[in-house]
């Protein structure tokens, strides 16, 4: 990576705003999955041990800047001091006259949670006032927030242009792997997309088309592509509106000469319950009140077959509604394909390395990343901001 990290500059007694994406899904003001938190581990642990005073700073859901009480970030801040196994001081905002006497407070290696930094409006907005109300708090930015380096926020981007900034090691490693495997590949390169979200995956699967061998597409986003090839789909997820980009992008595999997969059975249901009526069928023979809800048992079979004869498989979204058991086969065959092939494995995505999680098979992939929308935008081919702002080596 052509831009600085940690490793690249004096930390002994500075003040480091870190910024980290602690957007971790919450039930009940519990935390049902860490990993995010996890994750920053190795950037924390380094900046106490360098002695520095650190200043994490995170976003949680979106409170379209106001506070809300169920977005703070207290429940990451018990978590983190849990992992870390020394206190985390709490603050109870982001900026203001009490967290700057929080911050001449803190000794070497302390470590300090700012309140959620979308409880301003200028966060989003990326308000120079509040990038510069930020800025004041430290002597360095780190960014370590990979999940959030899709958005040009106050504290993602605006502060990187007032502070020596680097990148953090979970940055760092998340840009080294996803840019090796977009850039280098590994051939035959594998992209699996499933998931529901037709509209955001769409680009994605037009630059997936020129990098990789083989595109496989499952979930809900198949019954655009059925459709458009003239298939009856039924009650199944539709994007009327992307009907030609679909096919369109079928006809661009074939002149590319790329293996384009698309399911060649399909389970459906008569209702989104794990009680419901439920059948396989053949592409094109949905009933008309009845939606597909996961691939069917060749589908699954074809699609095992070419991860396991891949070198580099990339990953992001569910076959089908894995959240429901009768409705996970698919998405369970695809993740123990990736957990055996010898390929070296990328999931990206909540939901797919959700599903991972759940069939206890994420430590047998190579790398889970932290980003949503921003893996996604950068397997796009697309600029990050909170990368570019970055200082070069
Ligand atoms: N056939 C289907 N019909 C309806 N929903 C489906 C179908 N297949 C999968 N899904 C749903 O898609 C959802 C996940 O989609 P999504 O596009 O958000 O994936 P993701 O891996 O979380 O990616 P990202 O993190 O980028 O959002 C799951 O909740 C799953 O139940
Ligand atoms: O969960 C994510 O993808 C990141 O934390 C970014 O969140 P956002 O989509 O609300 O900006």
């Amino acid at each position: 990576m052509n831009k600085k990290s940690v490793r690249d500059i004096e930390l002994t007694g500075k003040r480091a705003f870190v910024r980290v994406d602690f957007n971790v899904p919450l039930e009940d003001g519990k935390i049902t999955d860490d990993k995010r938190i996890r994750a920053t581990l190795p950037t924390i642990n380094y900046l106490i041990e360098k002695g520095a005073k650190v200043i994490l700073a995170s976003h949680m859901g979106r409170p379209n800047g106001e506070v809300v009480e169920s977005l703070r970030l207290t429940p990451a801040a018990e978590r983190l001091s849990e992992l870390l196994g020394k206190k985390v001081v709490k603050a109870d905002d982001s900026v203001g006259e009490t967290v700057k006497a929080q911050v001449a407070e803190l000794n070497n290696g302390d470590v300090l949670l700012l309140e959620n930094v979308r409880f301003h409006a200028g966060e989003e907005k990326n308000d120079p006032e509040l990038a510069k109300q930020f800025a004041e708090l430290a002597d360095v930015f780190v960014n370590d927030a990979f999940g959030a380096a899709h958005r040009a926020h106050a504290s993602t981007e605006g502060i990187a242009h007032l502070l020596p900034a680097v990148s953090g090691l979970l940055m760092e490693k998340e840009l080294e792997v996803l840019g090796k495997a977009i850039s280098n590949p590994e051939r035959p390169f594998t992209a699996i997309i499933g998931g529901s979200k037709v509209k955001d995956k769409i680009d994605v699967i037009d630059n997936l088309l020129n990098i990789a061998d083989n595109v496989i597409i499952g979930g809900g986003l198949s019954y655009t592509f059925m459709k458009a090839q003239g298939h009856e789909v039924g009650q199944s997820l539709l994007d009327e509106s992307k009907l030609d980009v679909a096919l369109g992008f079928i006809e661009k595999a074939k002149k590319l000469g790329k293996n384009f997969y698309l399911p060649v059975d399909i389970v459906i249901s008569d209702d989104f319950s794990a009680n419901a009526n439920t059948k396989i069928v053949e592409v094109g023979d949905i009933p008309a009140d009845w939606e597909g809800i996961d691939i069917g048992p060749k589908t699954r079979e074809i699609y095992a077959d070419v991860v396991k004869n891949s070198k580099l498989v990339v990953w992001n979204g569910p076959m089908g509604v894995f959240e429901i058991e009768p409705f996970s086969h698919g998405t369970r065959a695809v993740a123990e394909a990736c957990a055996e092939t010898e390929a070296y494995t990328i999931i990206g995505g909540g939901d797919s390395a959700a599903a991972a999680e759940k069939f206890k098979l994420a430590d047998k992939m190579d790398h889970i990343s932290t980003g949503g929308g921003a893996s996604l935008e950068f397997m796009e081919g697309k600029v990050l901001p909170g990368v570019v702002a970055l200082n070069d080596k």
